[in-house]
C-alpha cells in the first residue's frame, strides 16, 4: 500500500502532462515503477483508501489463465472490466476481426494458451511451464506473454500486464511481472492483486514456496479526469494494513483452475478500508 501510495503522490508531484491520442484525454505520466509484493509472508497488496473490488480483480486473472476472450466468459466469471473495451471501442467495433458482441479478439489469455505457431498448430505456454516447475526444473524461460505484435489487429486491446516470468531458486518460486501501460487509479488497484495471486497460485499448484513477485511498470499514469479525486480524496487518506489472502488448498492443478474454481474459492481476511471513490474509465 506504501508502494502505491508513492507512485500516486509522484505522479502528482513530478509527472508531466502527455497528450492519448487512443483515448483523446491527457494523462500525468511517469517513467518507470518498481513494486514488489512478499508473497511468501502473506501482505497482500489490496488498496485499503478506498474500496476495492479484489473478486472483480481475481476472476478477471483466472479469466486469462483460461484463455477466454469473450467479456460474457468474465461476466459469468465475477467482472465486468471488460464489457467497455469488447463492446464500446469505435475502432474494435469497425474492426473486421470482431466476431459479434463481447468478442475481446486474440488478445491476453488466447496468447497465453493458444499462441498461433506460424507452421499450424498452437503454443499452451501456461501448461508448459506448470509442468516444467512442477517436476523442478526452471529453464530460465518459464514465460508467460501475451504481448504478439503480429496479432495486435485482431483483438480490442494490446495487453498492458503482458510478460510473466517465473523464477524457481531451490524450493521457491518468484515472479517478475512486466507492464508497458498502467492506470494507475483504477487498473494498478486490480493488476497488484493479480500479480501476487499469479504467484501464489502458480507456488500452490506446482507444490513450491512462493517468494516475492516483482511487478514493473513502465508508463504509469493519471488520467486528466482522475487527478482531483486521486489528490484531493485518495491521497488525504490514511492506510490501514494490508489483509491476507487465502486461497482454497483444493486447487492442485491447472485442470482444477480451468474447470470447477469460483471465487468462492479466493477469500480475504482484515481487510479494512474507507469509502469507494468512482474514478472515471477511458474506453
Ligand atoms: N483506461 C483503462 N484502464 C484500465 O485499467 C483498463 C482498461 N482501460 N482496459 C482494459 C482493462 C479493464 N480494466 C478495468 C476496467 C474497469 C475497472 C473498474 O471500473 N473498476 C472499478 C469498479 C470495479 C467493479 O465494480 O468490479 C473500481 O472502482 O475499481 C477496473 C479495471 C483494467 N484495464
Ligand atoms: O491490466 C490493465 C489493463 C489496462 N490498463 C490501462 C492502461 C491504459 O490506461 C489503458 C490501455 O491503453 P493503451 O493505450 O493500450 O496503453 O488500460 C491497466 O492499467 N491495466
Amino acid at each position: 500500500m506504501k508502494q502505491y501510495l508513492a507512485l500516486c503522490q509522484r505522479l502528482i508531484d513530478q509527472g508531466e502532462w502527455i497528450e492519448n491520442k487512443r483515448t483523446g484525454k491527457r494523462c500525468l505520466t511517469v517513467i518507470n515503477a518498481n513494486m514488489t509484493y512478499d508473497v511468501g509472508q502473506n501482505q497482500f497488496p489490496m488498496v485499503t483508501t478506498r474500496k476495492t473490488f479484489w473478486k472483480s480483480a481475481i476472476a478477471e486473472l483466472i479469466g486469462y489463465l483460461r484463455g477466454y476472450d469473450s467479456a460474457a466468459d468474465f461476466r459469468q466469471l465475477g467482472t465486468k472490466t471488460w464489457d467497455a473495451n469488447a463492446n464500446l471501442n469505435e475502432a474494435w467495433l469497425n474492426n473486421p476481426y470482431r466476431t459479434g458482441d463481447d468478442d475481446m479478439g486474440r488478445v491476453y489469455g488466447v496468447q497465453g494458451r493458444r499462441w498461433s505457431k506460424p507452421d499450424g498448430g498452437h503454443i499452451d505456454q501456461l501448461k508448459k511451464l506448470i509442468d516444467n516447475l512442477s517436476q523442478g526444473i526452471d529453464d530460465r524461460g518459464e514465460i508467460l506473454t501475451f504481448y504478439n505484435p503480429g496479432e495486435f489487429h485482431m483483438g480490442c486491446l494490446r495487453p498492458c500486464m503482458h510478460t510473466h516470468t517465473f523464477s524457481l531458486l531451490n524450493d521457491t518460486l518468484h515472479l517478475t511481472s512486466y507492464q508497458r501501460s498502467c492506470d494507475v487509479p483504477l487498473g494498478l488497484v486490480f493488476n497488484q492483486i493479480q500479480v501476487f495471486t499469479l504467484l501464489a497460485l502458480i507456488a500452490q499448484i506446482t507444490g513450491h514456496k512462493a517468494g516475492l513477485a516483482y511487478h514493473n511498470i513502465v508508463n504509469a499514469h493519471i488520467y486528466e479526469d482522475q487527478v482531483e479525486l486521486m489528490r484531493d480524496v485518495q491521497l488525504q487518506r490514511e492506510p490501514f494494513d494490508p489483509p491476507k489472502l487465502h486461497i482454497n488448498p483444493d486447487i492442485k492443478s491447472l485442470e482444477d483452475l480451468e474447470t470447477w474454481v469460483t471465487m468462492d474459492d479466493f477469500e480475504v481476511e482484515g481487510y479494512q478500508h474507507h469509502e469507494p471513490i468512482q474514478y472515471p474509465f477511458s474506453v
